[in-house]
């Protein structure tokens, strides 16, 4: 259970005003990946809103419920003992407080890196508490969502008619690639529709933001509570659909696009009655990955919006931001900040 310790700690965590019940978004795109319009429809998606939702996806159910269960046996355990796998280094268990900067959400997580060398001492520490299965499942879950985005990846360098398919998948795919995976879990706060202060306000589970990274795949249970931001600044609710994953643009690859694509700002409120779990896997590329626009992506008529960093140097200084901050001025040709430590 996430608890709140002060009063001002608390207040952090609502939005500043109560907000209007909010709109649910009937239009989310979706992408049958067995359909040959699939390429078409993504590139649409990635161009005009950031999200879409993929069926068909091919990863058994079983493996995805299996992970799932193994992850709320973790979180229903004792917080002492979760504690013992925490404070996330930046991998592990975490609770309440998101990256190092001061952000707080009604949100307790286990972040983990998906490359089987990189175990740091927290994951070894989970792994280590609990039962040989939690790892396998873990492995085996990586393993299908990881196929599953590098043939979204394709199919997109194929609609945006990239002379190579792969240009974006074999980022991922690489031995290297620095990719994630987070568990979620938002408890349900009851205190929300009972009479008192707290009464009717929206509780920020994890506050707005972009992903840094290439693609973020999400599956989640049959919780609502992820919100997207339209371009014209609207915040509309995504209908909750556990049998689907949802896909979402990353600021690099808004950066290869040039522009094309956009990375789209989203954010959980928290529910009064139900709880919400949620697996993301952030595909990432090799630290030492040189980002910028795409050259077969910028037509003659096109300025390059964006510089090159490395993905270490987007990432160090990413992680230097609060989780609201606008990270990818950072690419922008005026900005100075990059931070070349590892
Ligand atoms: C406040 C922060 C948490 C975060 C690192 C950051 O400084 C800014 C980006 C955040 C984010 C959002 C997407 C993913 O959940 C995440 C793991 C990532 O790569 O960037 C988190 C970071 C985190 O939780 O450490
Ligand atoms: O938990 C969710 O549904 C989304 C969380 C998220 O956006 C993130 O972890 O980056
Ligand atoms: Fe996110």
């Amino acid at each position: 259970m996430v608890v709140l310790s002060n009063q001002s700690a608390l207040n952090e965590l609502f939005l500043a005003k109560t907000c209007n019940p909010p709109t649910m978004f009937t239009e989310v795109p979706v992408v049958d990946l067995s359909r040959p319009d699939a390429k078409t429809i993504m590139v649409k998606a990635c161009q005009e809103i950031g999200l879409f939702k993929v069926v068909n996806h091919g990863i058994p159910l079983e493996v995805i419920t299996r992970l799932e269960n193994e992850a709320l046996k973790f979180f229903m355990q004792s917080q002492s003992h979760k504690d013992k796998a925490g404070p996330p280094d930046p991998f592990g268990y975490g609770s309440k407080r998101i990256g190092t900067n001061g952000d707080l959400g009604w949100v307790e997580y286990l972040l983990l890196s998906t490359n089987p060398d990189i175990v740091s001492p927290k994951t070894l520490q989970l792994f280590h508490q609990n039962p040989q299965v939690f790892r396998l499942c873990v492995e085996e879950y990586i393993g299908a969502v990881k196929k599953m985005c590098c043939e979204v990846l394709e199919e997109m360098g194929e609609g945006l008619g990239m002379g190579e398919r792969n240009v974006f998948s074999r980022m991922i795919r690489e031995e290297r690639s620095d990719s994630c995976l987070r568990v979620n879990r938002y408890p349900a706060c009851p205190e929300l529709k009972e009479e008192g202060a707290l009464s009717g306000r929206n509780l920020i589970g994890f506050g707005e933001h972009t992903d840094p990274q290439i693609l973020s795949v999400l599956r989640s249970n049959n919780t609502s509570g992820l919100q997207i931001c339209l371009p014209d600044g609207t915040w509309v609710s995504i209908p909750p659909d556990p049998s689907s994953f949802f896909v979402n643009v990353g600021d690099l690859l808004q950066v290869m696009t040039n522009g094309r694509f956009r990375s789209v700002k989203h954010r959980v409120l928290a529910d009064s009655s139900l709880s919400r779990l949620s697996m993301i896997y952030f595909g990432g590329p090799c630290l030492d990955e040189k980002i910028g626009p795409l050259p077969s992506l910028v037509s003659r008529e096109e300025e390059n919006l964006y510089r090159e960093l490395t993905w270490r140097e987007y990432k160090n200084a990413a992680y230097k931001t609060r989780l609201s901050d606008d990270r990818i001025t950072l690419f922008q040709k005026s900005a100075d900040h990059t931070h070349k430590q590892t």
